[in-house]
């Protein structure tokens, strides 16, 4: 397969690794902030992948679909933005697969949250919280990782009804409040943590990145499986379904 990367960062540089030490796939173009992106931009290629940030994801985004080149996009800071994502991804009959984190070992973890937070819903003793960690070189907070957490933490526990990202100065957080913390501290790869607490109890469940090499390898893995979706059936798609067709 034919890969075309979006941004040449830490994640662009680490998918290009990836690829690279493959058989299997290769490198076709690399395009960097300095790139004109148009649609012939991709020609050849079998998958795009975007790492690099939300304003770049989203002004490069139509010429992404209109090349008519399966989209994978790992860029995150732009969840505000996802019903209108949705349609022109619908309207130009494209495909395009987002998760805030492609390491499996993460959608293992967040699953493993989601089960916590639905055990606990109905004792009322027990309270909820959630935090990340990442290196100082990250540009969006809470992560892309523990929004889609605190997600499916309000989806599982009905005592929770909103994300609370930022402490209020002078008041206390009311119970229906979930909260979500950010650390930014040296090179930390991504920590993601659950903290459940009772009277009686401490249960922490967490994650830690080693390298980079989870999500990059997840996004490659993501790129094969959406280019031979969008031959069959083109849409907007998260890890989520990639994941329950491979779990069966
Ligand atoms: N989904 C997942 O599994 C993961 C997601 N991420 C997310 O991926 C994104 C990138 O992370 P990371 O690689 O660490 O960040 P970096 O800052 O290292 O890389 C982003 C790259 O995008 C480049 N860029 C900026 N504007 C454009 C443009 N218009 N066209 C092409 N390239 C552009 C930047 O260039 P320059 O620096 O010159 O401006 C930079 O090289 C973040 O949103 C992060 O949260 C990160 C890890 C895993
Ligand atoms: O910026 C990063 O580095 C990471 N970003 C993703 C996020 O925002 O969740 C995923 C990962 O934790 C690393």
């Amino acid at each position: 397969m034919h890969y075309t990367l979006v941004g040449n960062g830490r994640m662009g540089q680490q998918v290009r690794a990836i690829i690279e030490e493959t058989e299997e796939h290769d490198v076709r173009a690399v395009l960097d902030v300095d790139a004109d992106i148009s649609p012939a931009s991709f020609e050849g290629s079998d998958v795009i992948i975007d790492f690099t940030v939300r304003d770049a994801f989203l002004a490069n985004l139509p010429a992404m679909l209109e090349s008519g080149v399966p989209v994978v996009v790992g860029t995150t800071g732009w969840d505000a933005e996802m019903d209108s994502v949705r349609a022109k991804v619908k309207d130009a009959g494209a495909s395009l697969m987002y998760s805030a984190n492609f390491s499996l070992g993460v959608n293992i973890f967040l699953r493993t949250v989601r089960e916590a937070a639905r055990m606990i819903s109905s004792f009322e003793q027990f309270d909820i919280a959630f935090s990340e960690e990442h290196h100082t070189q990250k540009a969006d907070y809470p992560s892309g990782t523990a929004l889609r957490a605190a997600e499916m933490i309000l989806e599982a526990n009905e005592r929770k009804k909103s994300i609370l990202a930022d402490l209020p100065k002078d008041s206390k957080i009311s119970p229906d409040q979930l909260q979500v913390s950010a650390i930014r501290l040296g090179s930390v790869f991504g920590k993601h943590t659950a903290h459940i607490n009772s009277e009686f109890d401490d249960i922490v469940i967490s994650h830690t990145a080693r390298n980079r090499q989870g999500f990059a390898g997840g996004a490659v893995e993501a790129g094969k499986w959406l280019a031979g979706k969008h031959s069959r059936q083109p849409g907007f798609y998260t890890m989520d379904d990639f994941l329950d067709e491979m779990l069966g």
